[in-house]
């Protein structure tokens, strides 16, 4: 008998749909359309109904903490987003998985691999890879948003499957690539018909008005060559006994060598999700970041002054310096908080009726912890539209982001300390052998650098151009060696 949370009334039958979820014309974020949403009905959690398909917002720490934390045994479910997964082909991703056995299965292998304490072991692959990049940067800076893509991509690569050779890493970051742009459109809840009317997927794809049938098959394809390229590439080379590196996938198959009927596909899923996340995410952590001290010149002298007095200026920063420079540590935390790579995470779904504040939660609704809304929340964060890392270095800082910028509960993203660790040590060593500056065109005429966000799963800064220029010849020779002692690392 308890009312539904507050949100749009809607038509009878299709609910907010036209109203709401088609809403093409207003261009603020999701995240914030659902934020001002909350503020017209007075509420933290908002309810929105389109064709009988309950979606429920929550924009609070109290929310998310409440439900997707706290009664996280109810709310670790995902919905059953029928275009993404019986569509286009990706019911085996893990992050898509329903909350069961199989999923645990999955998430533990994740867990095990990418946990805190495993993934010091990355190290080297993290420093050869930024060494590269520093040299791209200093080559050719006006390539920078496919540069941090392919660095990304390659630790993922080495990591999950043991790639080390440039040139198939370059082949499957691209590949990556191309399979998330479909991802990215198809995962968005509201965005085809078919996630609300289940019976649409068995429309032929030849009638009128059947577009999304024929954009499915080719993004299944997509999908198909992500999960397979690199994985039978594995399997070749095992079958003909060519050494390939410990990684994720043949530490995995040595361990359940006795089981590999039952756990080939889940370390083959494992593996291609990883591949798949940490290729994209992290590219857009970087790049915002690197956007934030573009616009921030006083940020990149004081962060310099940092990494100097404590690091000194004949060598890269590294891993072991983290803790002694958090100046660096709080601009990351700073851009996290206010360009949110994910800010909608991805929806939960919930697998009990349930109250919550007097409202009721209907069993089977879609609940998205909004944390775009969590991270601009004046109550949490002061003045919340201006970038300050000097917030997270005073005596009582408010919540690191991290703890809501990578999802939430049972659920919450098992990559985050391996993003951290490589986007920590992108932005120390640009920092310390470099002034990031606007491009300049033709005729000495400096660029903007246009802070423009392309809304979806994955906030993306728009493409934008700019400059590392070395601070000293010293600068120069580090850009140009990096970390000599991985130079052979495999
Ligand atoms: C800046 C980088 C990253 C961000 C912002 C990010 C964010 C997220 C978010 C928001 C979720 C959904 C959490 C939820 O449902 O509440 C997620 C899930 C996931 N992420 Fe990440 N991620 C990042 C990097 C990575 C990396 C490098 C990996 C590689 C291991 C990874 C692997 C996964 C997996 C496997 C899941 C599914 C978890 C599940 O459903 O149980 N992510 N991530």
């Amino acid at each position: 008998k308890l009312p539904l949370p507050p949100g749009p009334k809607g038509l009878p039958f299709i609910g907010s749909l036209l109203q709401f979820v088609r809403d093409k014309k207003n261009p603020k974020p999701q995240w914030a359309k659902y934020l001002d949403m909350g503020k017209t009905y007075d509420s933290d959690i908002v309810h929105i109904n389109v064709l009988g398909d309950h979606t429920i917002v929550l924009n609070t720490v109290k929310a998310t903490d409440e439900l997707l934390e706290k009664r996280s045994a109810i709310y670790s479910d995902r919905p059953p987003m029928y275009m993404v997964n019986d569509l286009c082909g990706w019911d085996w991703d893990p992050a898509h998985l329903r909350y069961s056995d199989h999923w645990r299965l999955h998430r533990k292998l994740l867990h095990q691999y990418f946990q805190p304490r495993a993934i010091n072991s990355y190290y080297p692959f993290q420093r050869k890879e930024v060494s590269v990049l520093l040299k791209k940067l200093l080559q050719s800076p006006e390539n920078l948003h496919s540069h941090v893509r392919h660095h990304s991509g390659s630790i993922i690569l080495r990591v999950s499957y043991g790639i080390t050779s440039q040139e198939e890493k370059d082949y499957y970051v691209v590949l990556a690539n191309r399979a998330i742009q479909g991802l990215i459109q198809a995962v968005n809840h509201g965005s085809f018909l078919v996630d609300f009317f289940p019976l649409l997927k068995y429309v032929p794809s030849w009638v009128p008005g059947a577009e999304f049938k024929r954009k499915a098959k080719v993004w299944a394809q997509y999908a198909t060559e992500l999960r397979e390229g690199p994985w039978q590439k594995l399997q070749a080379a095992t079958a003909a006994g060519t050494r390939v590196p410990s990684c994720f996938a043949t530490e995995n198959m040595e361990k359940f060598d006795s089981q590999l009927e039952e756990m080939g596909e889940v370390i083959k899923n494992c593996a291609g999700i990883a591949y798949l996340a940490g290729s994209d995410t992290t590219v857009a952590l970087v790049l915002s970041t690197i956007l934030m001290l573009i616009h921030h010149p006083e940020v990149q002298a004081r962060a310099q002054a940092e990494l100097d007095s404590v690091i000194g200026t004949t060598r890269l920063p590294d891993f072991s310096d983290r803790e002694n420079v958090p100046y660096i540590e709080a601009i990351l935390n700073e851009t996290l908080r206010m360009y949110p790579v994910t800010p909608l995470a991805l929806p939960h779904h919930s697998l009990e009726d349930d109250v919550y504040e007097g409202y009721f939660i209907p069993k089977g609704s879609t609940v998205v912890g909004n944390a775009g809304a969590i991270l601009h929340d004046p109550e949490v964060y002061h003045d919340p539209y201006k970038f300050n890392p000097d917030r997270f270095l005073v005596r009582n800082p408010p919540p690191n982001p991290a703890l809501y910028a990578f999802g939430f509960g049972r659920r919450i993203c098992p990559g985050r300390y391996l993003a951290l660790d490589s986007a920590w040590l992108v932005i120390a060593c640009i920092l310390a052998t470099s002034t990031i500056k606007k491009a300049v065109d033709d005729n000495g005429n400096e660029i903007e650098a246009v802070i423009d966000y392309h809304d979806g799963l994955v906030w993306h800064p728009q493409p934008f151009k700019c400059r590392f220029v070395p601070r000293s010849s010293e600068a120069l020779m580090l850009m140009q060696t990096g970390f000599e002692n991985e130079a052979d690392v495999e």
